[in-house]
């Protein structure tokens, strides 16, 4: 025993007198009972030096000698320490449920023992051990995979706080435990080079990015090209200009290239008042139609947008297809390095659009997709990194558009998502509310701070208070994929195992000095 309850207790908190010669740490897990005898767990969070005995609470001095193993000169230097330990909950066969009764005063409070916080925190077959409990090393907390990829997730944090080593830890054990499919959108190229713990890399492919034109949806063909949604008249063209080039078999940049030619075809055509042949919506067979002057415009804009979207973005073009390279039980990692953040916006509303389409037809028993995306035969978990990129707040892109989708329905079609960000207030305020369990490290500032509270009721005053103290690696978790909200000192994924490791800057310095001193005599040779 550590100590005993007395002064106000209620369902929510208590405070308990402890021996000064064993104080236990803030965060420390305890247990006592509440009024109904349920054992009930507690977290401590806050520990003073009360210098004064409180009075009124019924305890003899003989009392606290007896049970508590105050010592008579202690209590006469009236140095006894008082412990503030917030509720969890009632603990009943390894769960937690709301307490509803207040802790019984004077009730004895003990660590709680670590086989009922290994049954808390299970580490079963179906969690993934993410690292130890913060206030106890000996004890693994696992996420619940399930939980965790189906009700989606969010891994926030400052700069440096250790967001990439949790999302390795993550897909390390989904890869190689589960053999789950996981999609990764890799904006600056980290991952790479990303190696599984075994040391194994056979299970990582790195993609080659690009879109193929032709196997786009006609409206998806307008979005990329920049057409906006109402503008009909020239969707209506584009459309018959894209069913026509993709009727005559031509793909990549070809295909852009005759959808180009058809346009400045069809404009001559339409200054003559003449008929224009082309494909019909499926695709069957051509049909001819009268072009008008009064089409003039319309044509003309659609020219235009073909044009800059052939200087902007011709290197998404090609006849590589990401998705058809993707592999079921592999981290695929699609790097974005080297591209503008409206290209890696396009590509990647692509892939979001076609893994939840392919996955909603798959399970709807369509199988033929799967030749263009083979990961459909199986949920699939997509993690995008720098997510502020793709989900910021007030924008309705397409992007934005597909995320919030696949975190709405998603989980009727196993397609989950993971968000990565150290710019919480920047991420649409919906998709992050719809990420469940959120992985929290480090974030100092108070804005994104309530900003993330706001997305989660479980974040209570103090949780928030632990986010801001938070060292490098550890973390507060709270969601689905976890029982209860839970301070974690995260696994450390070996360095030099994926990108994350800070550039040391003075060795990379260091080398190339050293290097020049070698070639400074050639260099004067030349
Ligand atoms: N759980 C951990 N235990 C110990 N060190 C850690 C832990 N997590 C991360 N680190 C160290 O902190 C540094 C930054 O880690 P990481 O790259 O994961 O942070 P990050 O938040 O992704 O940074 P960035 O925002 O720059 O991508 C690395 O040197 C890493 O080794």
């Amino acid at each position: 025993m550590i100590g005993l309850v007395f002064g106000r207790a209620t369902t929510n908190h208590f405070n308990f007198a402890v021996n000064p010669s064993n104080i236990p740490k803030f965060g420390e897990f305890v247990v006592t009972e509440n009024r109904d005898g349920e054992i009930v767990l507690g977290v401590v969070k806050e520990i003073s030096n009360l210098n004064k005995l409180i009075e009124d609470d019924h305890f003899s001095f003989e009392y606290l000698l007896k049970h508590v193993g105050f010592s008579k000169t202690l209590i006469e230097m009236n140095d006894i320490v008082v412990a503030t330990a917030r509720v969890l909950g009632v603990v009943e066969n390894g769960d937690i449920r709301p307490n509803r009764v207040p802790v019984k005063p004077s009730s004895e409070v003990r660590l709680a023992e670590d086989e009922l916080l290994k049954e808390i925190f299970r580490c079963d077959e179906n969690s993934i051990v993410v690292g130890n409990l913060l206030a106890r090393e000996s004890v693994e907390v696992g996420l619940n995979v399930k939980e965790l990829v189906l009700r989606h997730f969010a891994i926030l944090s400052v700069t440096g706080g250790g967001k990439s080593n949790t999302a390795c830890v993550i897909m390390d054990q989904i890869v190689r435990k589960f053999n789950g499919t996981v999609v990764l959108i890799d904006p600056h190229g980290e991952y790479v080079h990303f190696t599984f713990s075994d040391g194994s890399c056979k299970k990582r492919r790195v993609l080659p990015v690009g879109i193929r034109p032709e196997t786009l949806e006609p409206w998806e063909f307008a979005s990329l090209l920049g057409v906006s949604r109402d503008a009909n008249v020239q969707r209506l063209h584009l459309e018959r200009m894209f069913t026509t080039a993709k009727y005559e078999g031509y793909s990549g940049r070809d295909f852009v290239e005759r959808v180009l030619e058809l346009a400045e075809n069809w404009i001559e055509v339409a200054e003559e008042n003449g008929e224009v042949e082309f494909a019909d919506y499926k695709g069957r067979r051509k049909v001819a139609r009268l072009t008008r002057q009064r089409d003039l415009d319309s044509l003309l804009r659609v020219r235009d947008y073909i044009i800059r979207f052939q200087s902007n973005y011709e290197d998404l073009l090609t006849n590589e297809d990401t998705l058809a390279n993707m592999r079921t039980g592999y981290l695929n990692v699609v790097n974005l390095s080297g591209f503008d953040e409206n290209q890696m916006r396009i590509i990647v509303a692509y892939l979001l659009r076609n893994i939840l389409k392919g996955r909603i037809r798959y399970i709807r028993g369509y199988t033929e997709f799967k030749r263009n995306c083979p990961i459909i035969e199986a949920p699939v978990l997509i993690i995008i990194e720098e997510g502020h990129i793709f989900a910021p707040k007030n924008d309705d892109s397409e992007v934005v558009r597909w995320l919030s989708r696949i975190a709405r329905e998603g989980r009727k079609f196993g397609v989950g998502i993971g968000i990565i960000s150290q710019r919480p207030k920047k991420i649409n305020d919906d998709i992050l509310s719809q990420c469940n369990t959120k992985i929290i490290l480090r974030i100092v500032e108070p804005n994104d701070q309530r900003y993330v509270q706001q997305a989660s009721e479980q974040i209570s005053e103090d949780l928030l208070n632990d986010i801001a103290s938070l060292g490098k690696g550890e973390a507060v978790i709270v969601g689905s994929a976890v029982k209860l909200p839970v301070a974690v000192k995260i696994r450390k994924y070996p360095d030099g195992y994926y990108g994350g490791g800070d550039i040391d800057v003075v060795e990379e310095w260091r080398k190339v000095g050293e290097k020049s001193e070698v070639f400074k005599d050639l260099d004067l040779i030349v």
